[in-house]
């Protein structure tokens, strides 16, 4: 069976999405040596009359994640846009029916990392990412960030934090990544990678 890190995120306007691709590059760039891949899934809308199911498939884009994908990772980057200084619901809706991985310790000594997009400068992003760690934290998952020897987290002029890669995208949602942005990405990718595959290669830690 293919080992892999999953990246989870939820996307609206397509800027967290962005980021996903860069985390899920920088995983393979040092992972794939180690046979360890990147799988990228999305979660469905939620609608206000929740009973309406999404077809299991999207029109387009990447899967759904199912709860077999994130019990089987070797390692976790979880994504959201920021809402109102928290993770969008489309994703807490997600995790709040993973209690049977809960119970089971499935993601228990796992690695994790946090990633978000916001329309403004300070819009909230640490906020959203501490938010991200909460149920990962529940689940017993090691939670990493980025550290300042990555030269872009001092010289970035828009996103970018220790506690997770992040993009400021504009009022619009629509300014593109800057290389600071894109490069704490794919450090963030890199840095999973590495955690998962130092952690899958011993006895599991509870
Ligand atoms: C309901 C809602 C709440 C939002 N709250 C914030 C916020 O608290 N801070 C902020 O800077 N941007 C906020 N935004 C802007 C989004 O975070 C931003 O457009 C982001 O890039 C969207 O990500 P996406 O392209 O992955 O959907 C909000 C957007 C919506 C729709």
């Amino acid at each position: 069976m293919s080992r892999y890190v999953l990246v989870l995120y939820y996307s609206k306007y397509g800027t967290t999405r962005q980021m996903a691709h860069l985390i899920a590059e920088g995983i393979e760039q040092e992972g794939l040596p180690y046979g360890l891949e990147a799988r990228i899934r999305t979660v469905p809308e939620i609608a206000p009359v929740t009973t309406v199911q999404a077809p299991s498939v999207p029109l387009e884009g990447e899967l759904y994640c199912e709860l077999e994908d994130l019990r089987q990772c070797a390692g976790l980057a979880l994504g959201s846009p920021t809402r109102f200084g928290n993770m969008a619901s489309p994703l807490k809706y997600f995790l709040d029916q993973t209690s049977s991985l809960w119970l089971a310790g499935d993601l228990q000594g796992k690695p994790a990392c946090m990633f978000t997009a916001t329309g403004t400068m300070h819009g909230g992003q640490e906020s959203t990412l501490l938010s991200m760690m909460n149920p990962l934290l529940h689940h017993g998952m090691f939670l990493m960030g980025l550290p300042y020897a990555h030269p872009a987290l001092s010289s970035t002029q828009r996103g970018g934090t220790p506690y997770g890669a992040s993009y400021v995208t504009g009022p619009s949602h629509d300014q593109p990544l800057t290389t600071e942005e894109k490069n704490l990405c794919l450090a963030q990718g890199r840095r999973l990678a590495k955690l998962a595959h130092i952690l899958t290669g011993h006895e599991r830690i509870q």
